[in-house]
């Protein structure tokens, strides 16, 4: 990007992101903007929420970008403070799953995402909502929702406790009875997941939409209707090779509205963060949008 007047940079650190490794952006990060001539500003969250308050501050003051340095959890906050301005998110991924940074092509490697900040691109993306709670990447019912509520009550976090957690849980999981309007289309069916996505993947690469695009408009709907346990194994491989919708038990949709009238779970998942459902609920896209810093 070119530099056209000195860019203000404020960086929202959490510093317990990534085995508390947040805080080596101070070491890293800021010393290769300043010496690039950027202006920058940083605070540390200090409690859950803290980072959304930080950015909408942050967007008002005039920075001309905001960088989330964590993992999804923070990400997602920075983000909610800053949808319908135009402030773009850039972002130094430090957590196990970094699902909005992977799909926007920014590296895992600091210095590489650091470079990324100021020779990225900015976009505008699709906001999606589940009734009146905004997400970026994906949402949804059923498995993966009730092990994010599990995994938020967990108390060590972090790629392999989730994979524990998929492993054990998978084992007794019983399927959900969903009736669901797709634009207008009934669809009742007994499922393992179904997931509303404006991005791809979950993060860590898991492509379970692997046709979203979030800039088109459209929610992408999974349907993972209920398996036999002996398929659990495909649906992992199938999940990290983009091949989930090849699956004989997965249906995938394109909508504008969906409206969920009927579920027997009481959990949901926005951006892998647990929520309670209420239902009936829908699920459809905000009208604000986002600016993002991707890479190029
Ligand atoms: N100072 C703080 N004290 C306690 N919790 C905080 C603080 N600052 C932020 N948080 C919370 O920490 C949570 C986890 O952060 P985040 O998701 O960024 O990191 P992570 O858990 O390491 O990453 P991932 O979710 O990708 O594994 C967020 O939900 C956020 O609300």
């Amino acid at each position: 990007m070119t530099q056209t007047k000195t860019e203000r940079i404020f960086l929202i650190i959490n510093k317990y992101a990534g085995h508390k490794n947040g805080a080596k952006a101070i070491e890293i990060v800021i010393p290769y903007l300043i010496k690039r001539g950027y202006l920058v500003e940083h605070t540390f969250t200090n409690h859950p929420g803290h980072a959304t308050e930080l950015a909408a501050k942050a967007s008002v003051s005039g920075f001309d970008l905001v960088v989330a340095v964590g993992g999804d959890g923070t990400v997602n906050e920075v983000a909610q403070g800053l949808i319908g301005t135009s402030t773009p998110m850039g972002i130094i991924p430090m957590g196990s799953g970094n699902g909005l940074a992977r799909e926007l092509g920014i590296s895992m490697d600091i210095r590489k995402s650091t470079m990324a900040l100021i020779k990225g691109e900015n976009l505008q993306l699709d906001v999606c909502k589940l009734n009146d709670q905004r997400f970026l990447c994906t949402s949804g019912i059923g498995f993966d929702a009730m092990i994010a509520d599990k995994m938020s009550k967990a108390a060590s976090r972090g790629f392999l406790k989730y994979v524990q957690l998929v492993i054990q849980e998978s084992i007794f999981f019983k399927p959900l009875q969903v009736r669901m309007k797709i634009d207008g289309v009934v669809i009742e069916e007994s499922v393992f997941l179904i997931t509303f996505a404006n991005a791809s993947q979950f993060g860590n690469n898991a492509y379970i939409a692997p046709a979203a695009s979030m800039t088109d408009g459209l929610i992408d709907v999974v349907v993972v209707r209920k398996f036999v346990k002996l398929w659990m194994p495909f649906f992992a491989v199938a999940l990290f090779s983009k091949l989930i919708p090849k699956l004989p038990f997965v249906d995938c949709y394109k909508a504008r509205r969906i409206e969920l009238e009927l579920a027997n779970t009481p959990y949901y998942h926005f951006d892998g963060e647990p929520g309670r459902l209420k239902v009936p609920s829908k699920i459809e896209l905000d009208e604000e949008k986002i600016w993002v810093r991707r890479a190029r």
